[in-house]
């Protein structure tokens, strides 16, 4: 579980929905949720909002008993087109209400984060979102958020990996009480063949993917990781069985490099609309 500075508390551990669409991908959310996954992950941007929505109600699960998560997308961060936007996705979901809205990127360059925040601000008090947070904020862009507005986000999700461990911005998260999601925690899958996670796996009897999660886990950082079939859901939720021990740890986060990112999204420069 993950507490942050308001209270909010969170499962160790989340589903990610980026690619799942449709009939298959409903399917497929609905599978999660009966393994055990509550929080869900998706975004204006996936144009799967109501996908993720039917998979809840294909689940049976107890609306109350799921965290639903949707992002704002970066072309509406001005304040009346951020409000309308909050509203778009309620409408998408037919829920009455979202658990968790987060600012999708800050693109520092435009300038309008502040306004998005403050548009997010007032949707909580109006009750269509209950918890708000941010994606991809550097700490510089959070102290503005601080400074502006007088709110801290209670989540910031960032992409997290071991090839990128954000050892600086994950201390700043656990010194602001704000609880640090993992994005691509599994780096897309392209780093379960590095012979330090593989061999630790097999000291465990464990799969890399299972090591890589409950690394994350042992570092106090919320990973969601997507993944279509139930059997590799079952997988990785199963990783929360798994602890590492110290200097496995610190071997895994010794993988990080200067080139880590997947994409070279650094959040400082890079833009999305
Ligand atoms: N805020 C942001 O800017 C961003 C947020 N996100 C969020 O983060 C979520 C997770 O990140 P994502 O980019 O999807 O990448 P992940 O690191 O979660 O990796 C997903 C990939 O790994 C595969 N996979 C999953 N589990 C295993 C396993 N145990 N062994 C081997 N392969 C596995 C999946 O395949 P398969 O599905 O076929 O099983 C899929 O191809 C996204 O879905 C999205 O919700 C992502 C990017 C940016
Ligand atoms: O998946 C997300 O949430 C994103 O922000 C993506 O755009 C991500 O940055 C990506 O997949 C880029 O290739």
């Amino acid at each position: 579980m993950h507490i942050a500075h308001d209270g909010l508390q969170l499962p160790t551990i989340g589903f990610g929905t980026y690619k799942l669409k449709g009939n298959e991908g409903a399917d497929s959310v609905a599978a999660a949720i009966d393994r055990g996954y509550t929080l869900l992950d998706s975004a204006f941007n996936y144009e799967n909002e109501a996908t993720v929505a039917e998979g809840v109600r294909r689940s049976g699960a107890a609306r109350e008993n799921i965290i639903y998560t949707s992002k704002l997308p970066g072309r509406h961060q001005a304040y009346d087109d951020a409000t309308v936007t909050i509203e778009e996705s309620l409408y998408r979901t037919g829920f009455d209400y979202l658990d968790l809205y987060l600012i999708h990127w800050p693109n520092p360059r435009v300038g309008k984060y502040v306004e998005a925040w403050q548009a997010m601000i007032d949707a909580k008090e109006r009750g269509l979102i209950r918890h708000i947070g941010v994606c991809n904020f550097l700490p510089e862009h959070l102290e503005e958020l601080k400074k502006e507005t007088g709110v801290v986000p209670e989540v910031n999700q960032v992409e997290l990996h071991p090839y990128l461990p954000q050892v600086e911005q994950l201390a700043y998260g656990h010194a602001n009480g704000i609880i640090t999601e993992a994005w691509s925690p599994l780096r897309r899958g392209d780093l379960l063949q590095d012979p330090v996670i593989t061999k630790i796996a097999s000291a465990h009897d464990a799969t890399p993917g299972q090591v890589v999660l409950a690394w994350h886990t042992a570092r106090d950082v919320l990973a969601i990781p997507k993944a279509f079939s139930p059997e590799r859901q079952a997988e990785n939720l199963a990783s929360l069985d798994l602890t590492l021990e110290p200097a496995e740890i610190e071997a895994i986060t010794a993988l990080g490099r200067p080139d880590g990112r997947i994409n070279d999204q650094d959040p400082a420069v890079y833009e999305e609309f």
